[in-house]
Order: structure tokens, then sequence, then C-alpha cells
């Protein structure tokens, strides 16, 4: 197998063998046991898995003046086999970070027409769901659901650096912080932390914090704590009862909207 554009080519004689197999942007390759290898994102890239094996030689080789039209050609050598774990990377405006059971996906649900698991127990959401956010004036707006970090992430634990890696193709993060738990603000710097580790200046996309489960009594004196331990403006919705999440909708815009805008003075 040698590169990932245009046909299926298998030759015998003067060229090594090889398979080409065309994959969509955002794809990572992984060896067998996770370990990261290389992703493809700009249009034309292209990885060699695995290397062909040598050419043999072709007919014109046993050509001689007793044998014009010669039938013999070798078959080349054994190309090497590797078997590789490829993973699509989810695109998306925005992403839904926070820890397991903060009610992301509930979240998603409320806001979109995805339709991700939710449950009452940690690591539902097991794979990204990317949901479309519908606006009046038609615009739609791309918000995943990523599965839940933990602390120690960075360092592949709990689900990991494979959704680290989701989070990275988002331009905004929206971190989803559980108001029923105490010390939510906690929650958040650790968020943050894991992100900070991570690197690839993930802890300076824009962002914007929601306080969820505001349905429940404790929530109201968790929202005012977090607000105040972080300075931070909180949006604070119950996922579960879809209250707030016309505001968080209206933000989530206003963020959209200064995110393109850069993008079209960049440009011009
Ligand atoms: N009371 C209340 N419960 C909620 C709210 N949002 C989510 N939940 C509950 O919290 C639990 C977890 O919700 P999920 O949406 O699955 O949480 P998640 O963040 O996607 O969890 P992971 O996929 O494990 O990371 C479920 O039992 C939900 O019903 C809310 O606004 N209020
Ligand atoms: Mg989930």
């Amino acid at each position: 197998m040698e590169g990932f554009r245009g046909e299926p080519k298998n030759c015998y004689g003067a060229h090594a063998k090889h398979t080409e197999i065309k994959v969509p942007l955002g794809t990572i390759f992984n060896t067998e046991d996770g370990e990261f290898l290389t992703e493809l994102d700009m249009l034309g890239d292209y990885y060699v898995g695995a290397r062909g094996g040598a050419g043999g030689r072709g007919n014109k080789h046993f050509l001689s003046n007793e044998q014009r039209a010669p039938a013999k050609a070798e078959r080349g050598a054994q190309g090497e086999m590797r078997t590789l774990c490829l993973e699509l990377k989810t695109m998306a405006f925005a992403g839904l970070v926070g820890f397991p059971n903060a009610g992301k996906s509930t979240l998603l649900r409320a806001i979109s027409r995805a339709r991700p698991k939710v449950a009452a127990y940690p690591f539902t959401t097991l794979n990204p769901h990317v949901g479309m956010v519908q606006y009046e004036d038609s615009e739609q707006i791309a918000v995943a659901d990523i599965p839940g970090l933990i602390q120690g992430a960075h360092q592949d634990q709990g689900l990991g650096i494979s959704f680290l890696r989701h989070i990275e193709r988002c331009s905004c993060l929206l971190f989803v912080i559980d108001l029923s738990m105490n010390e939510p603000w906690l929650q958040l710097s650790a968020l943050k932390y894991e992100l900070e580790q991570y690197g690839k200046g993930l802890s300076e996309r824009p962002f914007a914090v929601i306080g969820n489960k505001m349905d429940l009594s404790v929530a109201d004196e968790n929202l005012g704590l977090l607000r105040e331990r972080t300075n931070l403006p909180v949006i604070p919705v119950s996922a579960k009862f879809r209250t707030g999440t016309l505001e968080l909708m209206i933000h989530l815009r206003e963020m959209y909207d200064r995110v393109h805008e850069k993008k079209v003075l960049k440009e011009e």
C-alpha cells in the first residue's frame, strides 16, 4: 500500500505494487495501539501507510536475439503489511466541553435536531456528535457534543487525547458546567488546565461559559459563586427543561458573526 490518492493499482514488472485509498479531509492515522502517526488536513495531503514491494524485472529485461517477445516477467517483492486505525476529526464551529454528566448531550438535543444518547452515568457519549443550530435567517451553526473530559485527559486518561483532538477543530468552545455540583469554578479551572496542557492554542480560543442544571435547587447559589470566583459572564440554562437556550443561541450567533467578520477582514 503506498499513498492514499487515485484508483487502486496493481502492476507486475518494473513498477512497485501500490494501492491508493482516498480519505476525507481531517482523517487521523493511528497505529493499532492508538499511537498518533499523522493527520491529513490540507487538500492534496497524503500519507504512505506501508510501502509497496520493489518491482520485479519486466518482459523487456528478458529480450534477446533468440527471444524477441519474451513472455517471462518477474513478480515484484512482497510489500509491507500494516494495520492502521483511521479516525475522522470532528469539524464544527463550537465544541461543548465539560466533565462527564455535565449535560452536554442534553444541551445539544435542546438546541439542535441531533439526538446523542443521554444517560445518568458518565462517559455516555463515546463519539462526537455534530448538531446544526438553525437561525431564522437560515444561518446554521455546527456544534459538536464531545465526550466528557476528566482531569489527566491531556495525559490520555479517561477518553483522553483523541477527544482533545476533536476540540482542536472547533473555532469556539462552550464550557458546560454542572451547577448541581459544589465548587463549580473548580470544574472550569480543571477543564481549562487540560486544554492548556494539551496546547495547540486551545486555551486561547474564544469561549463562553454555560451553567447547566438551573432547574435544581442548589444551582442558583452555585451560579452566583461561579460568577463571583471567575469574574466571567455565565449563561444559565436548564438543558433538560430547555430554559435559557434562546440566550445561549443568541450568544453563539454573536460569537460566530465575530469570528467570521475577523476572517473576512483578514482575507481583504
Ligand atoms: N436536572 C437536570 N438534569 C440534567 C440537565 N441536563 C442534563 N441532565 C441530566 O444529567 C445526566 C447526564 O446528561 P448527559 O447529557 O448525558 O451528560 P453529558 O455531559 O453528555 O455526559 P457524557 O456523555 O458522559 O460526557 C442525565 O441524567 C441528564 O438527564 C439539566 O438541565 N437538569
Ligand atoms: Mg454525552
